[in-house]
């Protein structure tokens, strides 16, 4: 019997995500697996998305999240979707309570196949962010960049959604900025001392946003569920949307809904690509034959 753990290479708008499982087992996957699995362009991901055995009462599985870069990440609302897919594939249940390092989480695939994740509810406290010095109101912090009388982007809105997101606001097409440029220096910057991730955001209706996002771990990706809801909630926050919102980011649109009792929901696609068994401690792995069950 291989002993391998199989994995699912799955996407979910783009976000490219490898959902790796590791029920039943001790170990974790290494972060030198995570970046050698990164490094090989056949399963280059933006997240891996570790299925573990629960370790609350009452949640079905503990997921641990790692960046491309090795590194872990506290919330990753579009691997959670591919993970929903792959666990309702295999079980048959629809809903699930899950647990991550940021806490419990529900997620539900509903009959058209999209799946909502409940990400929990927002923090906007500096500390919480966490954000390197005080500031009373997050909405709008001092940061820019570019010349200093002509910032190419400025004060932006913090927000945690488990892990820390800056949004800049832009009145120009977000396809425009050099967010491969901006985004590394923003993401490293002293203001946030765990990083960030770095978003830039176009308001374009009461109900709509764009967004392109520089992920914290991971770099420009075609879609960042967290930064979708941290987005969403400073839109609603600053006035600028009220609190259901179409987000569109490179990959395509995502539903989030700040509902009254504070929880952030996210609903969107999740789609499965291929799948292999890996070494979770040097990432070697091999792909499933085609068709074969
Ligand atoms: N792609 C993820 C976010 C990953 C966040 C990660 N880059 C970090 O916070 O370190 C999402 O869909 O929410």
């Amino acid at each position: 019997m291989d002993e391998r753990p199989p994995f699912a290479k799955m996407n979910g708008l783009g976000n490219e995500i490898i959902v790796a499982d590791m029920r039943g087992r001790a170990d974790r996957v290494a972060p030198a697996a995570a970046r050698a699995l990164a490094a090989d362009p056949a399963t280059r991901f933006d997240q891996i998305m570790a299925i573990h055995d629960a370790k609350t009462p009452g949640t079905a599985h503990y997921i641990e999240i790692l960046n491309s870069d090795g590194s872990s990440a506290q919330a990753c609302g579009n691997g959670m979707r591919c993970v929903v897919q792959a666990l309702a594939a295999e079980t048959g249940t629809r809903r699930f309570t899950f647990e991550t390092v940021a806490g419990i989480l529900n997620a539900e695939e509903h009959a058209d196949g999209s799946i909502s994740v409940d990400m929990g509810m927002p923090r906007f406290g500096w500390q919480d962010i966490p954000l390197a010095e005080e500031f009373r109101d997050t909405r709008m912090i001092e940061l820019q960049i570019g010349p200093i009388d002509a910032p190419v982007l400025h004060s932006p809105s913090a927000a945690s959604m488990g892990n820390p997101h800056a949004i800049f606001w832009v009145d120009e097409d977000v396809w425009s900025y050099d967010l491969e440029r901006f985004g590394p220096l923003l993401e490293n910057h002293p203001i946030f001392p765990e990083r960030a991730n770095i978003t830039i955001a176009r308001v374009t209706a009461p109900d709509a946003v764009t967004i392109r996002t520089w992920e914290r771990g991971a770099g420009l990706t075609r879609a960042c569920g967290s930064a979708a809801c941290a987005t969403a909630v400073s839109a609603a926050r600053t006035r600028r949307t009220g609190r259901i919102v179409t987000v569109t980011v490179p990959g395509g649109p995502l539903a989030i809904e700040w509902r009254d009792d504070d929880h952030v929901i996210m609903t969107g696609p999740a789609e499965w690509e291929f799948s292999g068994r890996f070494d979770p401690a040097t990432g070697a792995w091999t792909r499933d034959a085609e068709g074969v069950v």
